[in-house]
């Protein structure tokens, strides 16, 4: 069984979604794993947006204007009648739940049933298409069987235990449709794997099911080896093991889901990164084998903001790091970069809601210095041996450009730099003009 996951561009208009049985065979056993059409998970953050803010006026219109859209893509995806008919009546039956929903108290908890509308639409819409085509399908609810914990991890045995009966179920079906990024949480809430969440729902899958693979179907052919919405002449990496493909998705490769390398890894699935408006293009193949000697990509990640404790009770102290970490851990901040010296450490985050506690907190061990609006550039590849002079080619790349941190030695694949974010274009240019023209 394989996973195919398409995501909001690839299912983006009516052709477009009808378009997907040239990559899909109806004869090969697999779970199509769709996302929203694109757009529409938006709208919905606005929709939730203005009723978490107690604007109902301005939510209801965004709502109908939403509605409109649905009822064209309906009339040019379903254009036989009954199919049609088919087709309003689940968009009838969406929006209205989504008037209901908005009608009274709205939290937290109703935000996240208005966003797990936007990929329960295009899956359902989809497998109405495939029946008005005379292709046999089976809509999986994915709420019956994706699941994230207390910790807020996925629970991959619960989809193994509640999928395959499902799956047996429908015994002699081959083509299984479902929707990516909704969950339910430990409370048994609707919930999300957060936006992008879809390629982590095909990954957990694929870890679920022991799949033979997962395919990530998207709008380019594969992983870049620099953000090619900044970067001119970038072109696709034909193979990345899943250490390097995670940095690059962390740090801000955009194609694929932070998180959603990890499932594939830990059960030892390939990945492929591949083009729905290119299929017989190679795309990127993800495995534990890394091609070696070799500077791979670069990515960058915005919205950093570095922290800079400077005591002299850290000289020669120990446990000093433990009680700083500690203030973080308290605060369920993660931190991305770390750097040290004798009297100081220096760290970043991209998560600052705490922010002014975490400060107050520090602020006990010595001064500190706060620097927002700084991006994490980072160059993925083989680093491991000194011999290719690698390092010293990414810091020739940015010599006109002021460096505020330095990452190198956490691994053998990555070397991490902090910028200004206002040096993020002309450091992703320079890098790739000396590491790969
Ligand atoms: N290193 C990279 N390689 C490929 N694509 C990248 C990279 N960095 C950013 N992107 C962007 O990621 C986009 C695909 O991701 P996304 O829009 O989330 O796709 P989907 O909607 O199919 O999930 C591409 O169109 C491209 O502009
Ligand atoms: N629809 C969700 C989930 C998702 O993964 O979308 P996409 O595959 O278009 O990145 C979002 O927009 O976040």
């Amino acid at each position: 069984m394989k996973i195919l996951k398409f995501g909001g561009t690839s299912v983006g208009s009516p052709e477009r979604m009808t378009k997907l049985l040239d990559i899909i065979n109806p004869n090969e056993e697999q779970i199509v794993v769709l996302s929203a059409v694109s757009g529409t998970t938006n709208s919905l953050v606005e929709i939730s947006n203005y009723f978490l803010a107690g604007d109902k006026q301005k939510g209801s219109v965004a709502i109908e204007n939403l509605y409109q859209k649905y009822k064209d893509f309906v009339v040019e995806l379903l254009p036989a009648t009954d199919f049609q008919e088919m087709g309003n009546e689940v968009i009838d039956y969406h929006f209205s739940f989504l008037a209901v929903l908005t009608n009274d108290i709205f939290t937290s908890i109703e935000e996240k049933v208005v966003l797990a509308q936007g990929e329960l639409l295009s899956t359902t819409l989809y497998h109405i298409y495939l029946q008005s085509i005379g292709v046999a399908s089976v809509l999986l609810p994915a709420l019956d069987f994706m699941k994230t914990d207390e910790d807020n991890e996925p629970d991959i045995p619960f989809t193994n235990k509640h999928l395959m009966p499902i799956l047996a179920e429908h015994k002699g079906n081959k083509l299984f449709i479902t929707q990516g990024f909704i969950c339910r949480n430990s409370f048994g809430e609707v919930d999300n794997l957060r936006r992008g969440g879809s390629d982590y729902t095909a990954s957990l899958l694929g870890a679920a099911i022991n799949a033979e693979e997962v395919q990530i179907w998207t709008d380019i052919d594969g992983m870049h080896n620099n953000d090619p919405r900044i970067v001119k002449g970038t072109k696709p990496i034909a193979q990345l093991s899943f250490d390097e493909a995670a940095e690059l998705a962390y740090f801000g490769a955009k194609i694929l889901h932070p998180q959603s390398v990890f499932p594939a890894q830990k059960y030892k699935i390939p990945v492929r990164l591949l083009n729905t408006m290119e299929p017989s293009a190679a795309g990127t193949l993800i495995t534990h084998d890394s091609e070696k000697g070799k500077i791979k990509s670069i990515a960058a990640k915005d919205g950093i903001t570095a922290i800079r404790i400077q005591s002299s009770r850290m000289l020669l102290a120990y446990g000093f790091l433990r009680r700083v970490f500690e203030v973080f851990e308290r605060y369920k901040t993660p931190i991305d970069m770390i750097t040290t010296s004798e009297v100081a450490v220096s760290l970043t985050i991209d998560e600052t809601a705490h922010l002014p506690k975490i400060i107050e907190e520090l602020e006990s061990f010595g001064t500190v210095e706060v620097d927002t609006d700084h991006s994490i550039v980072c160059v993925v590849g083989d680093f491991g041996s000194e011999k290719h002079g690698f390092a010293s080619r990414v810091l020739e790349g940015l010599k006109h450009i002021p460096i505020r941190m330095i990452s190198y030695g956490g691994s053998n694949y990555n070397v991490s730099l902090l910028i200004l974010s206002e040096y993020k274009t002309e450091a992703l240019r320079s890098l790739h003009n000396r590491l790969f023209e």
